[in-house]
């Protein structure tokens, strides 16, 4: 490190009390350089001069204060940012393609006046796929669409050709997508049920009685009108028939939790098969049969998609603490920066590069696999404020998108009051969520059983009584074997630090001091863990104070995340 910079960083901090700042790594001040030169390409362009302009500038030597006066990487105006459209939670209908019609037709040729039936058999519908893939980031193109339908099946044709299979789709969605099922209407398990319903009425010695003609089910030779087929004239209406891929359909009500990138889709709704042509009727009684049957229609169902970021640290923090400035100086995100409370409202992703694959690794690292890790993610998510779960500020919401972050980072603004008590605060909201959640999952393993179909009718007309809506019902069936809840260790078990940031400001040492003294007190137990839970993790919580505006300190950041990502 330059004398100057030493020199600099004396006057405004204490050494012994900031050593991080003093004690840059190569990487520290590869970063400082390259936001330096930035900044100082920023200012050549700039007309306008600053005090930066007046100090000499010699390579090597970093006059760190720039970046405060001169718009840089970290120090942006705050138009200057990159927004991608964002959402994370969606309800979806899905319509799984409908079969196409079975064909009547016949043989008709030269010396062949009444030849045989030979109407092809109509095409199943296509499946619905999802995929949980890297690239996709949000849900916010699901959410757009509302409602998804794979394509129908071709109908058959005449000289014994049948339809086309409909085309599948596939739903890619971003790892991390939690699925659950709200509603569904199968069809098939309806028509099954009535069929069976029919079966046990019936007369066994008398075949046909309470037959009527089922214009949904058949279909008739063109021009035969429907009064002419006399039920009699019709045979037993066949089974309704499901798709061979059912086998493969996750069970019913479907939870999934896609948190790895999947190598195959996966199907959440088969296709309806299609109908029979008519030679499938032609029995010695009626060797012409005039009439095939449609096409099942498909099933619907509707699906609550909920994306929580898989990041490896997540960053929590009051509004205005630097959490998007810190986000710039770790990774090469454009998160919006601005002084005032909630710039940031929606959550930025992004990757800090352990290997930049130009020689030796700058951080050696491993994944619990064993595999070496390259690279961890960083989400910042907006500013928590104090109620944030009685749903005040942005709420708690943007919660879900850390609960799954194997490393919190406090990020807490040294110049904005007392860091215990804004720490202390942070934790109570988290926690406060996190007993929500769980709230929420209990709510949730109570209402969920096996899926029913008729009992989801009568269930479902008792309850469209009384509301009309009545989507998202479940009957209950205490026999069935339930679900296993989508099980989370609690947010308090994490590895956590703190990250005390605006270190620059001044009166800032005595702030950081008493937040060390009260880690120190949080590490040997004379301190309760601030989320007021026993079993806590703590042993090795450390404050850690930087300027993410000069990216000073912030280079001990991946070190400290690794050790904790390895824990
Ligand atoms: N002096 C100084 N200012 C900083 C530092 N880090 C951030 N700031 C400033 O603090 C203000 C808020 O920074 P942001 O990064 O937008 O804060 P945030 O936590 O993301 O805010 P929200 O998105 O509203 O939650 C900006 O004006 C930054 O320039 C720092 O280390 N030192
Ligand atoms: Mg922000």
């Amino acid at each position: 490190m330059s004398s100057v910079r030493v020199h600099f960083l004396r006057d405004t901090l204490t050494p012994f009390l900031y050593p991080t700042l003093l004690e840059q790594s190569a990487i520290g001040s590869r970063i400082a350089s390259r936001y330096q030169f930035k900044a100082s390409r920023a200012r050549r362009c700039n007309s306008t001069t600053t005090l930066a302009d007046s100090i000499p500038s010699r390579p090597g030597i970093h006059h760190t204060f720039t970046a405060n006066t001169a718009e840089s990487h970290l120090n942006p105006s705050p138009d200057s940012y990159s927004l991608t459209p964002f959402t994370d939670r969606c309800t979806l209908l899905l319509q799984a393609g409908a079969g196409g019609h079975g064909c009547v037709s016949f043989v008709r040729e030269k010396y062949i006046e009444q030849g045989p039936a030979n109407g092809g058999d109509g095409g199943s519908g296509g499946s619905i796929y999802i995929q949980a893939v890297r690239g996709e980031t949000s849900l916010h193109r699901l959410a757009r669409r509302g409602q998804v339908k794979a394509e129908r099946g071709k109908n058959g044709q005449g000289k014994g050709q049948g339809g086309e299979r409909g085309n599948d789709l596939i739903l890619s969605v971003p790892v991390g997508t939690v699925v659950r099922e709200l509603w569904r209407h199968d069809p098939i398990a309806e028509e099954e049920e009535r069929q069976r319903k029919e079966r046990m009425t019936q007369d066994p010695n008398q075949e046909s009685t309470g037959k009527e003609f089922r214009g949904d089910k058949w279909l008739l030779y063109p021009g035969a009108m429907p009064k002419s087929f006399t039920p009699d004239d019709l045979p037993q209406l066949p089974r309704a028939r499901r798709s061979h891929l059912i086998a493969v359909q996750p069970q019913a009500p479907i939870r999934l939790d896609l948190d790895t990138p999947m190598e195959r889709p996966m199907l959440l709704a088969a296709g309806a098969m299609g109908g029979l042509g008519n030679p499938n009727f032609v029995t010695k009684e009626r060797p012409n049969p005039k009439y095939a049957t449609r096409g099942e229609e498909g099933i619907k169902l509707t699906l609550q998609l909920e994306l929580k970021i898989l990041a490896d640290v997540g960053l929590v923090g009051l509004p205005n603490a630097g959490k998007s400035t810190l986000l710039r100086a770790l990774t090469n995100s454009r998160a919006r920066v601005g002084n005032w409370a909630f710039t940031t409202l929606q959550p930025n992703i992004g990757t800090v590069v352990l290997d930049n694959f130009k020689g030796r690794p700058k951080l050696k690292a491993a994944r619990r696999s064993g595999e070496p890790r390259t690279n961890f993610t960083i989400a910042d998510i907006p500013g928590l404020i104090e109620g944030a779960h009685e749903d005040r500020g942005l709420g708690l919401g943007f919660l879900r998108h850390i609960e799954r972050a194997a490393v919190l980072a406090f990020v807490v603004d040294l110049s904005a009051g007392d860091a215990v008590k804004a720490l202390k605060g942070l934790w109570t909201e988290v926690s406060e969520y996190e007993r929500l959640r769980g709230e929420e999952v209990n709510a949730e393993t109570e209402a969920r059983t096996t899926w029913q179909p008729l009992e989801l009718q009568e269930a479902a007309a008792a309850a469209a009584k009384k509301d009309s809506d009545a989507l998202g019902f479940y009957p209950m069936d205490s026999d069935l074997p339930e679900l296993p809840p989508l099980t989370m260790p609690p947010i308090s078990s994490k590895p956590w630090l703190v990250i005390a940031t605006k270190a620059d400001l001044p009166d800032t040492q005595e702030n950081f001091l008493k937040l060390q003294e009260y880690l120190s007190a949080v590490r040997d137990g004379t301190d309760e863990h601030p989320s007021g839970k026993k079993n806590a993790w703590r042993s090795d919580v450390q404050a850690l104070p930087i300027s993410a505006i000069r990216a000073e300190g912030v280079d001990r950041i991946p070190e400290m995340v690794v050790s904790l990502l390895n824990d």
